[in-house]
């Protein structure tokens, strides 16, 4: 609720400050007798804009599929990047929650692949997930992003302190965790 919120201040006050603007520029054209272009609804600061529904989020993305990342992302899966990378953007927290099986967590390696590539962030980043699906994480890694080098890390404080590859490999750039793992930390 909290990152709601503040996604909510976010949007009112840019709506604000694009307000302000259109009202400068039509002041501007009626001072001059020009007429003032119509407004785009697609662009950032449209009323249009549903914090709840990525698909309402403006259409003028330049965010393509990152090169790092080897494969085709679906329309739905690029507009699904766009709106992440607008959220790390903005400071915001964003829980994609796309129905089971849409590719959620492709979506999830393209923007680690679109930090390591535009903005240079290889990480290490940190991904909780259930244990069931750490070997998925781990494959899924390798095949669409192979540059980026996944460390599966779990088991419990005996097994993980007799593998000290894993101090020595905190560099790795995605560290997957088993959701069971975290409050062990
Ligand atoms: N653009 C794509 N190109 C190739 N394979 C894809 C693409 N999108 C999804 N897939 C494949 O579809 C399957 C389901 O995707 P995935 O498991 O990532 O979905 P999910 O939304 O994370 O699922 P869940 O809700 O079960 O966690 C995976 O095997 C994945 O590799």
């Amino acid at each position: 609720m909290e990152a709601l919120k503040a996604a909510r201040d976010v949007v009112s006050k840019q709506k604000m400050i694009t307000s302000a603007f259109d009202d400068e520029c039509l002041k501007l054209h009626q001072a001059v007798g020009t007429e003032a272009p119509e407004q785009d609804a697609s662009i950032a600061g449209s009323s249009n804009i549903d914090l709840l529904h990525p698909l309402t989020m403006p259409v003028g993305s330049s965010v393509q599929t990152p090169e790092l990342f080897k494969g085709s992302l679906k329309g739905y899966q690029v507009k699904g990047l766009q709106w992440l990378v607008n959220c790390y953007e903005q400071g915001l927290n964003g829980i994609l929650a796309d129905e089971m099986g849409l590719g959620k967590t492709i979506q999830a390696m393209a923007f680690l692949a679109h930090l390591a590539e535009e903005k240079n962030i290889w990480g290490p980043f940190l991904v909780v997930a259930p244990a069931s699906v750490l070997s998925n994480w781990v494959d899924e890694i390798s095949r669409f992003c192979p540059d980026l080098k996944a460390f599966p890390y779990w088991g419990g404080i005996q097994e993980r302190t007799l593998r000290p590859d894993w101090r020595f490999r905190q560099i790795d750039l995605v560290g997957i965790l088993p959701l069971d793992l975290v409050g062990a930390l």
